[in-house]
């Protein structure tokens, strides 16, 4: 059963810090809002969808907190509102943060006249909601997705889209568990993806823990595998998708979607329709996250480059829809002329609840 990275139980939220794996599996309990957008920021979670999840839960704390204080319905949402911004502010690129926060404050908006312990607890199942919806969400994109893969095959993934980066199942790694499903045999090549290395100490712990079979490289070996026709597919997730189908994805993502149309190898993306953000006509207005230095001149306490030597340390790319064979969604699958097919795609009902 693929691991779920984010737990509410007795009013806490119990996350397992993702900075540790594979060695160490610790799990954290946070109560407020602070501490979750530190989380965040920090990365002991991370992922879009996951990030998105602890946001709300992290407004759902922040309610709480407001709730108990004697405080006039304007000041309370106002103070709720500012609260939110902190936690937008942990991390630019993913879509998904602002998504979840977006429909938290709409409906602490629009339940502001119940007593203010009522309007808390409405808010803390409305963050329930969106952890839970977002695994339902993960298994129909498995559906759809998982029709594009061959009955067997090779496909290799970047960073880590699995259920570490969601609320379970996982959104690349959740087309290849539904594939699996489905009785495809299907092997995975998961690229290490430096500096964080979400490839080789999460996506190689999460299939190895639930017996798919794995095998890790390093960054810069996708290609020789792809030349030596030993690639059939690459799948990989997403963390904001523009109107036109440019795809902001972790680091080297780009790298790989060059490499496999020189190869004629299909290149996939899987994302929820909260990481499509249709406000955005094309990619170059998605923000890219910079992160600290360290995490390229460090592994851990191990020094990797001269003390002082410049770095630059981009946390995503994009990557251009003419290079992206199809976007696949909880509620379909979206190729080529992706303007109009993601406006279509985005106006579907609802799968569940909300989304
Ligand atoms: C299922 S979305 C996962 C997505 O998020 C990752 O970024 P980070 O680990 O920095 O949060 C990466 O871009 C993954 O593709």
């Amino acid at each position: 059963m693929a691991i779920k990275p984010i737990l509410f139980e007795d009013g806490i939220c119990r996350m397992i810090d993702q900075r540790l794996l594979p060695a160490e599996e610790l799990w954290r309990d946070y109560r407020d809002d602070g501490a979750i957008a530190e989380a965040i920021r920090t990365m002991v979670v991370r992922g879009a969808p996951a990030i998105g999840i602890a946001a709300a839960y992290g407004a759902a704390f922040a309610a709480a907190a407001l709730a108990s204080q004697s405080l006039p319905v304007a000041e309370r949402l106002h103070q709720f509102r500012q609260r939110c911004q902190h936690l937008a502010a942990t991390r630019p690129t993913a879509v998904n943060l602002f998504w979840a926060l977006a429909r938290m404050e709409r409906l602490a908006e629009a339940t502001s006249a119940l007593a203010p312990l009522d309007w808390a607890a409405g808010l803390r199942q409305e963050a329930c909601r969106i952890d839970a919806e977002d695994e339902l969400i993960n298994r129909a994109m498995g559906r759809h997705g998982q029709a594009l893969l061959s009955q067997q095959g090779t496909v290799l993934t970047h960073c880590n889209a699995g259920a570490l980066a969601t609320g379970g199942y996982g959104t690349a790694l959740g087309v290849i568990r539904a594939a699996i499903e489905a009785g495809k045999q299907i092997d995975v090549v998961a690229d290490e993806t430096r500096p964080f290395w979400q490839g080789a100490r999460l996506t190689a712990w999460e299939l190895q823990r639930d017996g798919i079979d794995v095998t890790l490289i390093c960054d810069n070996m996708a290609g020789y595998l792809m030349q030596q026709g030993r690639i059939d597919a690459v799948i990989v997730g997403a963390d904001r998708i523009s109107a036109n189908g440019d795809v902001a994805n972790k680091i080297g993502t780009y790298s790989v979607a060059v490499l496999a149309q020189a190869h004629g190898i299909p290149f996939y993306v899987a994302a929820p329709r909260s990481t499509i953000d249709l406000s955005l006509a094309d990619g170059s207005a998605i923000p890219i996250e910079e992160r600290d230095p360290r995490e390229v001149t460090h592994c851990g306490n191990q020094q990797l480059a001269p003390a002082g030597v410049a770095v630059y340390n981009p946390a995503f790319d994009v990557t251009p829809a003419r290079l992206v064979s199809a976007i696949i969604t909880e509620v379909g699958v979206a190729r080529a002329d992706y303007r109009t097919q993601l406006a279509e795609l985005m106006a579907r009902p609802p799968l569940c609840g909300h989304v």
